[in-house]
């Protein structure tokens, strides 16, 4: 694999560092990770990340640019780096509300852009991702669907998707992970240790999950050898609906989605 340049050495940019080194898909010494000041790149220096202030540079000899920085952070840096930019890159942007049309503005029509939305699963190779482009060559799509289906699941998308791909997997992850927060202070209140009610939650949950993946079962047919007739489950499943359950799952993902359209513009 060529070296690989991730813009901006945070939340995302680095769990995806993390991930693509556990995979085994690329050693440390083959990404280079840019924050503006070498100071703040401690922890990825000595993991023996290659790190730079320099995003220019860092982009220059790399195979794969990566920008993960914030949206309103996006269009300095892609001025920054433009001048070292080659036609046989590919521009992977994981900006959220960003199309390939508003990248390719700046940094040229002739640029291979191709988007990507992971979750910071990444970083133990978990993620959902969801990638797209406008008009990105087969083999250099096929080559970041490989890149990203080794640090979790890839689905390719049309690029008119990605606001609620971003929703729904970049951000649901804290949707699942406020859930589990939510049932391990059930627990609390019914008896276990706040350390004992988070375990259980969250094997709980990993459960769940991985019946759905490993059966391929709809939720409900699962839910259905759960709920005993008259019994304990159906009635607190009853009462989370009758309290607006599903309902405030569905609009927190239809209003994040409806945010992550707008961030680039605001
Ligand atoms: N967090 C997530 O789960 C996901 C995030 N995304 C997207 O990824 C992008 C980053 O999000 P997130 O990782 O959460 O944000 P963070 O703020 O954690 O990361 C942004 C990073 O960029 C660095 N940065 C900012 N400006 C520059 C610059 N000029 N040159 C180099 N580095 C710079 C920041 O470091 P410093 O300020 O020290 O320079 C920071 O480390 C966003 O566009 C977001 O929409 C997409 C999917 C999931
Ligand atoms: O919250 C955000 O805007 C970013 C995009 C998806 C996850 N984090």
């Amino acid at each position: 694999m060529g070296k690989i340049a991730i813009i901006g050495s945070g939340n995302i940019g680095f769990s995806l560092a993390k991930g693509l080194v556990k995979s085994g898909l690329y050693q440390t010494s083959d990404i280079t990770l840019t924050r503006r000041s070498l100071s703040s790149l401690k922890e990825e220096a000595e993991l023996g990340f290659q790190i730079s202030d320099n995003n220019a540079e860092a982009a220059k000899t790399a195979e794969i640019v990566v920008l993960a920085i914030l949206p309103q952070q996006l269009r300095k840096v892609m001025e920054d780096i433009k001048p070292a930019l080659n036609h046989q890159q590919i521009i992977v942007s994981v900006v959220s509300g960003v199309n390939c049309s508003d990248v390719k503005a700046v940094l040229g029509e002739e640029k291979t852009v191709i988007r990507a939305m992971p979750n910071t699963a990444i970083a133990i190779g978990q993620s959902m991702t969801c990638i797209a482009t406008d008009n990105a060559e087969e083999a250099k799509i096929k080559q970041i669907e490989t890149l990203f289906e080794s640090v979790g699941s890839v689905v390719v998308i049309q690029e008119d998707l990605m606001t609620s791909a971003t929703a729904l997997c970049a951000c649901g992850i804290a949707f699942f992970l406020r859930a589990i927060r939510a049932a391990s202070q059930g627990g609390v209140e019914i008896g276990f240790h706040a350390h004992d009610a988070l375990k259980m939650a969250v094997q709980t949950a990993k459960g769940a999950a991985d019946l759905l993946l490993q059966t391929q079962n709809h939720p409900e047919g699962e839910i259905d050898k759960v709920t005993s007739p008259k019994g304990c489950t159906i009635a607190g499943l009853n009462e989370m609906e009758h309290n607006g359950f599903s309902s405030a799952f569905i609009k927190g993902i239809k209003l994040s989605a409806k945010k992550a359209g707008g961030l680039y513009n605001e």
